[in-house]
């Protein structure tokens, strides 16, 4: 039987209408050179008894269990997180662009789910990313660390901030910490990015900021942070090497911890910890 029909199969059996393949997306590929697709199949859409009845039927079916997204993001490896983070993206991003805002008409997906276009005027819709800028900031012996009150209790992490239209990234960056913790940026390195789903597509990029000396007086904005608090390298590297250990392994309180070994933000702290500087970019 072909996967195709496999899938028809499962579908049916699930009272879905084949129909719904169409609205797959192509998310990759394997080193064999076969598309891997995903397809949202609307289990959390409807609140209905139906809906619950359906998913308990498809984890056994399938032999698995549906988790929320977030924690499977932490528990896959780097790989797996990556293509079910693109999935997850681009299905949303299909589902709230269903319609042309130029037309009001209805949008239509191309096979591959990279745009949408409007039969009736042409104009394409491209998947949308908005760029985030994630900063450590540190004053050459400590590291600054923030929480947002959206944050897990106890989680402690860098500074982060959505690009406004216009800017540059190097702008973006003097502006969040300048906003958020009254500080002013004296020397800005690059390190890395990651595409991230959450709350829609970003493209994190994160950084490496300095600030002087002597210019380490905080001013804590409290309409967008809980809190905000310089750490030695000696502290954050004990918190670090906790986080890696099991709830078992764990002994005694810890202060905080940091976001997991998938988050970008985790790697700059640790790259933080091991090595304070980076390749510079100009600021
Ligand atoms: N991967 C990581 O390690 C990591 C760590 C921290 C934060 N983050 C992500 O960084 C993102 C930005 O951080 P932040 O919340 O501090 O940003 P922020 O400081 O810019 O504040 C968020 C506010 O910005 C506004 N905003 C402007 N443009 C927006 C847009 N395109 N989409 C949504 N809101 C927009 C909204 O009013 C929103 O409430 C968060 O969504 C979070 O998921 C990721
Ligand atoms: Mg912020």
């Amino acid at each position: 039987m072909s996967l195709r029909h496999e899938l028809e199969r499962l579908l049916g059996k699930f009272g879905q209408d084949s129909q719904i393949l169409e609205d797959s997306v192509l998310i990759g590929c394997s080193e064999q050179q076969e598309a891997w697709f995903a397809l949202d199949l609307g289990l959390n859409s409807s609140s209905s008894i139906n809906a619950s009845l359906q998913k308990a039927e498809m984890e056994t079916a399938l032999q698995g269990s549906f988790i929320k997204l977030t924690k499977a993001l932490f528990e896959l490896n780097v790989k797996d997180a990556s293509l079910l983070s693109t999935a997850q993206a681009l299905l949303r991003w299909h589902d709230t662009h269903q319609f042309c805002s130029r037309s009001g008409q209805p949008t239509k997906k191309n096979v591959s789910g990279s745009k949408r276009v409007c039969p009736s005027n042409n104009i394409i819709y491209y998947p949308q990313v908005a760029p985030v800028v994630i900063t450590l900031v540190s004053d050459g012996t400590r590291c600054l660390l923030v929480r947002q009150s959206s944050f897990p209790k106890g989680m402690y992490s860098a500074l982060a901030g959505f690009c406004d239209i216009g800017e540059s990234l190097e702008e973006t960056v003097r502006r969040e910490i300048a906003e958020e913790v009254g500080l002013e940026v004296d020397r800005l390195h690059y390190s890395a990015s990651q595409h991230w789903p959450f709350p829609n597509s970003t493209l994190m990029i994160a950084c490496h900021a300095t600030v002087k000396p002597g210019q380490t007086e905080l001013q804590v904005n409290l309409k967008e942070l809980e809190a905000a608090a310089w750490f030695s390298r000696d502290e954050v590297a004990t918190v670090l090497r906790r986080n890696n250990l099991s709830n078992q392994q764990q002994s005694g309180a810890i202060p905080f911890w940091l976001p997991p070994k998938l988050a970008i933000a985790h790697q700059l702290i640790k790259e933080w910890v091991e090595k304070p500087t980076c390749s510079p970019l100009p600021a």
